[in-house]
């Protein structure tokens, strides 16, 4: 029997989470959102079956509700939830970053008897839209839930069920403890990261070579900088205390590192780089998922007209398609480099072989 599901926000997570319920059940997927151009682009890419503007038509029959919009928007749509007539016994749950006040406003659902059950898939991307969604984004990534006590556990199964799609790992926590644990390992790095690049830009107005040679390391701590300024600012707002107390917690670990510095203490510094390094090569890795995920194959091109039609060429040739394709380097002094997203690792191994049959230099970063 086919069942309703709405999900509202329809940008990368929104349209992730209907792409994995697609995978596994039979649904018919209601999006939601202010923007129709992600509505109609979910449309288009076959991630929902309708779409509506308005809430209390994406909500009506709905069996499962998904929120999945900047979280100060989430505490906003529980407000006019509370209001809606909803499909008895339906579970609504969100996937924001912060859970606390989330959670406080969503007590006022459970008090109509609808159970809410608050979510946050452990993954992502620093890129947004429904055009970033995938159904293998959370594969093997926690998935926190944080259901209220007044939630019947035959719920939050249900729920698992609803989202088994997303090939994640459930684990439960109090909105409290997310929230510190997201803080530190999320939240704080977001802010380090904005606050690095900040410096390189306050830095390239005097000296514009600074960016040009921003390569490797800095690439890779500032990945993060380019994700959506409006949800992080909601993030920040929405775990306010705990990254307060975090930032100077990491001020604290920077001035020790100075006066290390100061005091030209070579074992310290040299030990404070040990031990850092032993923790992070000891951190559990995640196979698949989240941070690259997205298939991409770069290759080597020469500077010279036609390359990117070859390339495209031999793929089309050998009935590949892909994704998505970007030109992320031309200089006159060195060949350029390509960025091709394919969809599924498959394609892009089979790819990869009949373009270095072609004779084109490939790696894969991730
Ligand atoms: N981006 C990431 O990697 C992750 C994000 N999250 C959480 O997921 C949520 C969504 O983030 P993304 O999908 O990345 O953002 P996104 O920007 O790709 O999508 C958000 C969508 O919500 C829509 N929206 C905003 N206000 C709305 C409203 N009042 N009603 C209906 N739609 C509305 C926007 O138009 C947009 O299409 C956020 O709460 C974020 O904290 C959770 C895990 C990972
Ligand atoms: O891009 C990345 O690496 C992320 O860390 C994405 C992300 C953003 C917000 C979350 O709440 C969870 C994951």
């Amino acid at each position: 029997m086919t069942r309703n599901v709405c999900v509202i926000g329809m940008g990368l997570i929104g349209g992730s989470i209907a792409l994995s319920i697609k995978k596994e059940h039979d649904a018919f997927i209601t999006g939601v959102d202010i923007d129709q151009n992600q509505l109609k682009l979910g449309l288009k890419l076959g991630v929902i079956d309708r779409m509506t503007e308005d809430l209390s038509e994406g909500v009506e029959d709905a069996d499962l509700i998904v929120l999945a919009a900047p979280v100060t928007k989430t505490e906003q749509l529980i407000d006019q939830l509370k209001d809606l007539p909803l499909k008895e016994g339906t579970i609504v749950t969100d996937v924001g970053s912060t859970k606390t006040r989330i959670l406080k406003k969503a007590a006022q659902l459970s008090h109509k008897g609808i159970s809410f059950i608050g979510g946050h898939p452990m993954a992502g991307s620093h890129k947004s839209g429904v055009q970033a969604a995938r159904s293998h984004l959370f594969e093997n990534a926690f998935y926190v839930l944080t259901p209220d006590k007044s939630v019947e556990a035959n719920k939050i199964i249900q729920l698992q069920n609803w989202l088994k799609g997303t090939k994640a790992r459930f684990i439960e926590l109090s909105p409290g403890q997310h929230d510190k644990l997201a803080g530190l390992i999320s939240h704080l790095p977001h802010v380090v990261a904005a606050s690095l690049v900040q410096q390189v830009r306050h830095v390239e107005k005097e000296d514009e070579l600074v960016s040009r040679l921003a390569a490797g390391g800095f690439r890779d701590i500032t990945r993060i900088a380019s994700s959506n300024p409006v949800m992080w600012r909601d993030i920040l707002l929405h775990n306010k205390d705990t990254i307060l107390e975090l930032i100077k917690h990491f001020k604290e670990e920077v001035t020790r590192m100075e006066t290390m510095l100061e005091e030209d203490d070579e074992e310290k510094i040299l030990q404070y780089f040990s031990d850092a390094k032993a923790f992070r090569d000891g951190l559990p890795s995640r196979e698949k998922g989240a941070l690259p995920a997205f298939y991409d194959l770069f290759v080597d091109i020469p500077d010279h007209p036609g390359v990117i039609s070859d390339v495209t060429g031999i793929l089309g040739q050998a009935g590949i398609s892909i994704t998505n394709i970007r030109i992320i380097e031309t200089r006159a002094d060195i060949m350029g480099v390509l960025r091709l997203t394919f969809r599924s690792h498959e394609d892009r191994e089979e790819g990869r072989r009949h373009l270095e049959n072609s004779l084109y230099e490939t790696y894969i970063m991730d």
